[in-house]
């Protein structure tokens, strides 16, 4: 039965034109012939084209296959989509080793035997489908990605600590090294991320993200590398994974010190090699990716534990960036303070401005959910103020009221506020940090949607301290 397909067979030799003609023409739709290698340019072209099978040689004695290189060249840059067999007479293992270095699919030796060339020409066309997709996706996910980048926050900071951030960015987004970019939930990994690879040189290309957190460990390889139809019950079509997808841009491993060591292994061995292989594929895929790591776990300190691979680590802290936590950089403050009151100003249709000793008031906090806590206590105040000047102690109010932690911490009112070192009973912060993630569990009833938001926390980033704390 004859399939849709396109195929342009390229060889010198009239006899061997016509017999790939007669039999392919019994399988494929449209099967093109030319002994011009001059014209290949032109019928690509003129027409869509998925497979060429070229001749090596298109001077009766020439051996070498030079020719058949050029033209598989040019056929590559003009088209990287179109997938080529290419077929000599004087095959030899070496022949065949650099034509598919060169990026040739496939190689066949003439004369050859009909089944087999079939089998060579169904396996090219399968690839031809696979490299349009991947094709699509990266045009879909470069457009999502350029859809997302219209909606992201600034990356701001004027602190010492941040202008060091951003002059380390900036000297590392410039190399392929692969970064780890590690600090507290909420301090802007994400965003970081998105700055290297806006600002290196494959910022044209797909930025390919992935919550290693969130993956459950039956789909991880799936995810990773792919997987072809029906390679396990539930594969109803081949996926194409985010390696792939990220092939010539940059992926982003979110939440890496979670993840399982035997899955450390696997990502270990990919990273090594740049190759990966869709589960059920049998071809091996190289990638070009640029690597971007995160974590808000102490690597060095899952190393000692056992619970993270130290040649992984290694393997991706060639260079590394920390994010201070926002206790650390109150000169912050008021910059993200003022750039949230306008953003959220601006989505709710509201003038507002905030009191000085409100602004000192919300310096004087600790922000254990850094930036993200910020933003969502400046947005819901924004929501609740019903006069012109926004109204914080509403805000930190109920920051205070959802933490249960020093609850005389701040003396709140326009008069100013004032934190007693006392109050505490620990500066542990994990201590704190748990104190803090059962109040607002208490606070919400058990909702952990509604207490992750008022921790200011992803529920990825909730569930994974309730599992920490073993709540
Ligand atoms: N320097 C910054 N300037 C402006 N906004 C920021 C900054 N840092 C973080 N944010 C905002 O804070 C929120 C959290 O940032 P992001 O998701 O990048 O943090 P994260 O460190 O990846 O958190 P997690 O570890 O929980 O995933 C986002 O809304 C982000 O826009």
């Amino acid at each position: 039965m004859k399939q849709a397909g396109s195929i342009l067979v390229v060889d010198d030799n009239p006899d061997i034109l016509v017999a790939m003609q007669l039999l392919l023409k019994q399988h494929y739709q449209t099967v093109v012939t030319t002994d011009n290698p001059f014209d290949i340019g032109k019928t690509l072209n003129e027409q869509q084209i998925e497979v060429i099978l070229l001749d090596m040689n298109f001077n009766r004695d020439a051996i070498s296959g030079q020719e058949g290189f050029y033209w598989l060249k040019k056929i590559i840059a003009q088209d990287p989509s179109v997938v080529v067999v290419l077929m000599t007479a004087y095959g030899d293992i070496k022949l065949a080793v650099d034509a598919i270095k060169a990026g040739a699919a496939d190689f066949i030796a003439k004369p050859w035997r009909n089944e087999q060339l079939l089998a060579v020409i169904a396996a090219a066309f399968s690839h031809a489908r696979d490299k349009q997709q991947v094709g699509k996706l990266t045009r879909q996910t470069k457009g999502l990605n350029q859809a997302l980048s219209g909606q992201k926050f600034d990356f701001l900071g004027q602190s010492a600590a941040m202008q060091a951030v951003f002059y380390t960015i900036e000297k590392a987004a410039k190399t392929d090294a692969n970064i780890l970019i590690t600090g507290e939930s909420g301090t802007g990994k994400e965003l970081a991320a998105h700055a290297i690879h806006l600002a290196s040189k494959r910022s044209e290309q797909a930025f390919i993200s992935l919550d290693m957190g969130a993956i459950a460990a039956s789909l991880f390889e799936s995810e990773l590398f792919g997987h072809k139809k029906g390679a396990f019950t539930d594969a109803k079509a081949d996926r194409v994974g985010r390696f792939e997808l990220a092939h010539g841009g940059s992926l982003f491993l979110d939440e890496l010190g979670n993840l399982p060591i035997s899955e450390q292994t696997t990502l270990l061995a990919a990273l090594q090699n740049r190759q990966i292989t869709p589960i059920g594929g049998i071809k091996t895929i190289d990638v070009d990716i640029r690597l971007i790591c995160a974590t808000n776990d102490d690597l060095p300190q899952a190393v000692r534990d056992n619970r993270f691979r130290q040649d992984l680590l290694y393997r991706i802290n060639t260079v590394e960036i920390r994010l201070p936590p926002l206790r650390e950089r109150v000169d912050d403050i008021p910059l993200l303070a003022t750039y949230y009151l306008d953003h959220f100003s601006h989505k709710y249709k509201r003038q507002l401005t905030i009191a000085p000793e409100d602004m000192r008031a919300l310096c004087r906090y600790t922000w254990p959910g850094n930036v993200r806590e910020l933003a969502h206590a400046i947005e819901r105040a924004v929501i609740l103020t019903d006069d012109d000047v926004l109204d914080i102690r509403s805000v930190v109010g109920t920051e205070l009221a959802q933490l249960n932690v020093a609850t005389n911490a701040f003396e709140l009112g326009k008069g100013g506020s004032t934190t007693h070192d006392n109050d505490y009973d620990t500066f542990n912060l994990e201590t704190l940090e748990q104190r803090a993630v059962r109040a607002a569990l208490k606070h919400h009833q058990g909702n952990v949607s509604q207490a992750a938001k008022a921790l200011g926390l992803t529920r990825g980033a909730m569930y994974r301290r309730l599992d920490k704390y073993g709540l």
